[in-house]
């Protein structure tokens, strides 16, 4: 028997608890309020800020997007940051990525504050996270945990393989599975005979952008499997990594693409926003 873990349902029961929360803390005179940067018109860019202004709205977090065409200077953008960052009715701050070519991507982090980068990028954050005391956490990554927590799947002393190693996924979420105990395996590119390897593991967490790249060879009988791809098919249809329909009878639990780990990350930053909201108002 395989259980789909429906993120969709988890994100939307965890919003309404944030909701509540959040009527709370208008109480107290305490507005969470959000801003987002996108530079450039790529559309997989735009779906995403629009599903997180949807979820905003649901919860009451005030948004605003600051749109810039793609050939806005590096300066220009650092300064529109630092506006935000001296702007206390602006708890959280987020710089959608990628960002086009002629900006660096890392100085740009390095400039929003750590208190407000809700994301969890800034060199502070990813350093907490190491040392197991992070504020933020990459949203990712996080709303993962939030579904091993969910379904009560058991981490500890389990053998976990993350697949990729971007700073924004698969770095944090090595480190999230190690927190909690497991064994973790990072694998990449250059890791040989890997689906030989995955096969070993209790948990797979899959993010690598590559369309139905985790096929059954990959996936031992009663195993996790995370899929953080968002790729798309010839006919432009959203998929993840994992050949869902080979993989889903062999494995325990498996998260879908859409509805699976994707509205988990948008949660996740919501949920961020507001303890932003509470450090920077309440104390
Ligand atoms: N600074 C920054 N922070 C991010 O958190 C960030 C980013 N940059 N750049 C891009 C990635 C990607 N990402 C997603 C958000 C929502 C969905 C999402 O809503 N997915 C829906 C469907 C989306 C669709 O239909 O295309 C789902 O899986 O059900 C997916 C992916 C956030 N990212």
């Amino acid at each position: 028997m395989t259980t789909l873990i429906n993120g969709r349902q988890l994100a939307d029961s965890m919003q309404e608890q944030m909701r509540l929360e959040v009527e709370k803390l208008g109480k107290q005179n305490a507005f969470p309020a959000l801003v987002v940067f996108l530079v450039g018109d790529d559309p997989a860019s735009k779906t995403y800020i629009k599903n997180k202004e949807i979820a905003a709205q649901k919860i009451g977090i005030h948004t605003k997007l600051e749109h810039y065409p793609s050939d806005i200077s590096e300066e220009k953008l650092l300064i529109e940051i630092k506006k935000y960052n001296d702007d206390p009715h602006y708890h959280g701050i987020l710089v959608q990525l990628p960002l086009p070519e002629h900006i660096d991507e890392e100085k740009v982090l390095l400039n929003i504050d750590p208190k407000k980068d809700v994301d969890g990028f800034h060199p502070i954050n990813m350093g907490k996270l190491l040392s197991g005391k992070a504020e933020a956490i990459p949203c990712t990554p996080y709303g993962i945990m939030k579904m091993f927590e969910s379904y009560e799947i058991e981490l500890s002393g389990k053998n976990a393989i993350v697949i990729g190693r971007s700073n924004i996924v698969g770095k944090p979420m090595a480190q999230l599975l190690l927190a909690k105990n497991a064994t973790v395996t990072m694998a990449h590119s250059y890791t040989k005979n890997l689906a030989a390897l995955a096969k070993q593991a209790d948990i797979i967490v899959s993010a690598v952008g590559i369309g139905n790249f985790v096929t059954k060879e990959f996936v031992r009988k009663g195993a996790v499997v995370i899929d953080v791809g968002m790729n798309r098919d010839e006919n432009g249809k959203l998929i993840g990594d994992v050949k869902f329909d080979e993989v889903e009878p062999i494995a325990s639990y498996i998260t879908p693409v859409p509805k699976g780990v994707g509205p988990m990350t948008i949660t996740m930053l919501m949920q961020q926003t507001i303890q932003a909201c509470k450090r920077q108002e309440l104390s």
